[in-house]
C-alpha cells in the first residue's frame, strides 16, 4: 500500500501520519540544497521539517555507491530523463539534460567533483545582490560547515596534492583527492614543471583562486560516492523533527491567504502520479523550493508565479507577476577531445575486459580500493584565456569571469576515451581532455510544455549559444593542444582521434566543437537572486512578492560559480538555513 513507512522517519509515499501532521517548514527535493537545509534546520530540535522526494530511496544502490559507475546513471531509473530543444551552438542537435530523481538528487548522479567556488564568483554575487553577505569572506563560516578532507581510500601521502591549511575537519561532506594512482598523474604534474606559464601548478583550487593545474578533490570517501543524503541526511535520519516521504512530487505551491497584498505561499499540492490523487499540505512557517534548476521555475510556472503575460497565455491565472522565473539559464558546455596513446595500461581496460572488471569489482566490494573507486581522472585544471581584455574586446564584450581567480575554461584530464557523442571505440587505449567553457556569456530559458506537472517543461540551456562561448571553447581546445605538446608527454601521445585529429583551421575546430559538445550538467540561474526585474529572489532567497516562500538550490545563483556547482549549493543552503533559522 502507499506510505508503507520502511525506516525511520523515511517513508514511501504520503501516509496519514504525514498528511495529518503539522510542519514548520516543507522542503521540496532532496538533492544538494534540500539534503542540506533539512539537515541544518532540523538541528534545532524545536522545528518540525518534511522533505518531500519525488524520487525513490534506493540511494546506496551499487550504480550510485560505485564512483566508476557515474556514467551509467543518465538515462538510468534515477535520472529525470530530460531533453534539451534543438540548441543553436550545437548544429541544432538536442542533448540529453540528466537530473538526479532519488535521495540525493543529482550528488546522487554527479561526477563527484568538490569545487567550492572562487573568490570573485562569490564576491560579484555580493556586488549583484547588494548583500555582503554572500561575499567569499563572509561566507566562510558556511564554507567552513560543508567539506572535510578526509584521508583517501589508498591512504598514500597526499603532501604536494591539496592545502591542509585551508581544510577543516568540522564538515558534512567528506571529500578525498583520488585513492588509486594512475600512470598519468606524474605526466601531468611534470606539464605543470615544463610550461609553468602556459599551466601553473596550483596546490589547492578550493583556496578561492582556481587558476593552474591541481590534483581532483572529490566527494568520495573510503570508495565510495558521498551524497547530500549520504552526508547531511544521514546525520539527520534519526531525528524525530524531520520526515522524509519519497515518491511524492509536489505539483504546485499554493497561497493559503494573504498578508499586505501578498500571497502567503506555506501550501503545496502533491501527487504520486499523472491525473492521481492530489493532496494538500500547509508549513506552519515556510515552504523551500529545491527542486533544482529545471524543476523549481517549473513549479513556480505552474503555481501562476512568472510572467503574467505569458501564464496568462499559457492559461494559467497569474498569482505574482515575477518575469525572472525560469529566464537566465545557463551552464557549463563540454567536449570530449581524445588521444590514441602508447601504452595499455589506461582505465579504458575496464569497458572492454569483463573479467578485469569483475575483479575491480571483487577489489571494490572488499575495501573500496582500485580503479572503481575514483572518477575518470585525478587532476585538472582552470584557465584564463591569455591577453583575456585584448580577447574579449576583439569579440565586443567585456570579460564573463567574475575576476582574476575565476577561469574562462576547464580541461578535465581522463585516463580513457570520453566522448557524450559518439560511441567508446572498442580497441585502443586513449587519453583525453575534457575541455569546458566556465564563465559562459549565453543564456537561455524554462518554460512551459502544458500546464500537466507530470510533463517535463521546455529545457533551453542555450550551449555554445554565442560567439564568445565558441570562441572560448576554441581556445580551450588549443590549450589541450598545447599541454600534450609538452616534453613530459612525448613517448605517451601517438595521434589524435576522431573527428578531433581533422579539425586544425578555425573553421574547422568549431565545427567539431558544435558538432561535439554536450552539456557539463551544471544547469543555474533560472530563479536567481538579483536586484530590480532581473532577480526572481531577495538576497534573502525569499521569492520576491510572497510571503513564507523561498529557493534554495542552484537556480538561485545569480552567475554560475566557475567551478563545479554542487559545492556551491552547499554553500548557499548553509547560508540559507541559518537565515531560516533566524527568521522563524
Ligand atoms: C550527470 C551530472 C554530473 C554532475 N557532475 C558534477 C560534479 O562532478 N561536480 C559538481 O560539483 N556538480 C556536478 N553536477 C551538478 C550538481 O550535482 C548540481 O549542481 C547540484 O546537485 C544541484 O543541487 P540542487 O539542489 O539545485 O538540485 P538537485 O541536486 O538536482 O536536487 C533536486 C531534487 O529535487 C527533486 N525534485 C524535483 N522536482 C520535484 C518535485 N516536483 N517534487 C519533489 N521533489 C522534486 C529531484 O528529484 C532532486 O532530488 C552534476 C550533475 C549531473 C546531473
Amino acid at each position: 500500500s502507499p506510505g508503507t513507512q520502511v525506516l525511520g522517519k523515511l517513508f514511501q509515499g504520503p501516509t496519514e501520519e504525514i498528511l495529518k501532521r503539522a510542519y514548520d517548514v516543507i522542503i521540496v527535493g532532496a538533492g544538494a540544497g534540500g539534503g542540506a537545509t533539512a539537515s541544518r534546520l532540523t538541528e534545532d530540535p524545536r522545528v518540525r521539517v518534511l522533505l518531500i522526494e519525488a524520487g525513490g530511496s534506493d540511494f546506496m544502490n551499487l550504480n550510485i555507491s560505485v564512483p566508476a559507475r557515474a556514467s551509467t546513471l543518465s538515462r538510468s531509473r534515477f535520472d529525470w530523463n530530460f531533453t534539451t530543444v534543438p540548441q543553436v551552438g550545437l548544429d541544432n542537435r538536442a542533448v540529453l539534460y540528466p537530473r538526479g530523481f532519488v535521495l540525493g538528487g543529482s550528488t546522487a548522479i554527479n561526477q563527484m567533483v568538490f569545487c567550492r567556488g572562487t573568490k570573485d564568483d562569490y564576491d560579484r554575487w555580493a556586488r549583484l545582490t547588494g548583500d555582503e553577505g554572500w561575499s567569499f569572506e563572509k561566507l566562510a563560516p558556511f564554507v567552513r560547515s560543508v567539506d572535510r578532507m578526509t584521508l583517501p581510500t589508498d591512504r598514500h601521502n597526499t603532501s604536494g596534492q591539496f592545502d591542509p591549511s585551508i581544510h577543516h575537519h568540522v564538515g558534512t561532506v567528506p571529500i578525498s583527492v583520488a585513492g588509486f594512482p594512475l600512470p598519468i598523474n606524474s605526466r601531468v604534474i611534470n606539464t605543470t614543471a615544463q610550461l609553468p606559464d602556459l599551466f601553473p601548478f596550483n596546490l589547492d583550487y578550493n583556496s578561492g583562486d582556481t587558476i593552474g593545474i591541481g590534483w581532483t578533490q572529490s566527494t568520495i570517501h573510503d570508495g565510495r560516492r558521498v551524497t547530500s543524503a549520504t552526508s547531511y541526511l544521514a546525520e539527520a535520519w534519526s531525528r524525530s523533527n524531520l520526515d522524509i516521504v519519497v515518491n511524492t512530487r509536489v505539483t504546485k505551491v499554493l497561497p493559503v491567504g494573504y498578508e499586505s497584498g501578498k500571497p502567503v505561499m506555506r501550501g503545496v499540492e502533491i501527487a504520486q502520479t499523472a491525473g492521481g490523487r492530489t493532496h494538500t499540505l500547509k508549513a506552519r512557517e515556510e515552504v523551500v523550493l529545491s527542486a533544482g534548476s529545471i524543476k523549481t521555475p517549473h513549479i513556480l510556472l505552474l503555481s501562476g508565479i512568472g510572467d503574467a503575460s505569458y501564464l496568462s497565455s499559457m492559461g494559467i491565472q497569474p498569482l505574482v507577476d515575477l518575469p525572472a522565473v525560469g529566464r537566465n539559464l545557463h551552464d557549463h558546455a563540454f567536449l570530449g577531445n581524445s588521444w590514441l596513446v602508447n601504452s595499455n595500461d589506461t582505465l579504458d581496460n575496464l569497458r572492454v575486459n569483463s573479467t578485469l572488471a569483475a575483479e575491480a569489482l571483487t577489489q571494490w566490494q572488499a575495501n573500496g580500493t582500485g580503479p572503481l573507486g575514483i572518477a575518470g581522472g585525478s587532476q585538472f585544471g582552470w584557465l584564463r584565456v591569455p591577453n583575456a581584455s585584448d580577447f574579449f574586446a576583439a569579440l565586443g564584450v567585456a570579460d564573463p569571469s567574475a575576476g582574476a581567480t575565476s577561469a574562462h575554461f576547464e580541461l578535465i584530464t581522463t585516463d580513457g576515451f570520453i566522448s557524450k557523442r559518439i560511441a567508446p571505440p572498442t580497441e585502443g587505449h586513449f587519453f583525453s581532455f575534457i575541455t569546458a567553457v566556465i564563465s559562459p556569456t549565453a543564456r537561455g530559458n524554462v518554460t512551459l510544455n502544458s500546464t500537466d506537472p507530470f510533463d517535463a517543461p521546455i529545457i533551453n540551456p542555450n550551449l555554445l549559444g554565442t560567439d564568445v562561448d565558441i570562441a572560448v571553447m576554441r581556445e580551450a581546445v588549443k590549450a589541450a593542444r598545447s599541454f600534450v605538446a609538452a616534453p613530459a608527454w612525448s613517448d605517451y601521445i601517438i595521434s589524435e582521434f576522431g573527428a578531433f585529429a581533422e579539425a586544425h583551421t578555425d573553421e574547422e575546430l568549431d565545427a567539431y566543437i558544435r558538432n561535439n559538445t554536450d552539456t557539463v550538467d551544471h544547469p543555474v540561474g533560472t530563479v536567481a537572486m538579483g536586484k530590480g526585474a532581473q532577480g526572481a529572489l531577495d538576497s534573502d532567497l525569499k521569492v520576491k512578492g510572497t510571503i513564507g516562500l523561498r529557493v534554495v538550490d542552484a537556480s538561485a545563483f545569480p552567475f554560475i560559480p566557475s567551478g563545479h556547482t554542487q559545492g556551491p549549493t552547499y554553500i548557499l543552503a548553509e547560508r540559507a538555513a541559518a537565515m531560516i533559522l533566524r527568521d522563524i
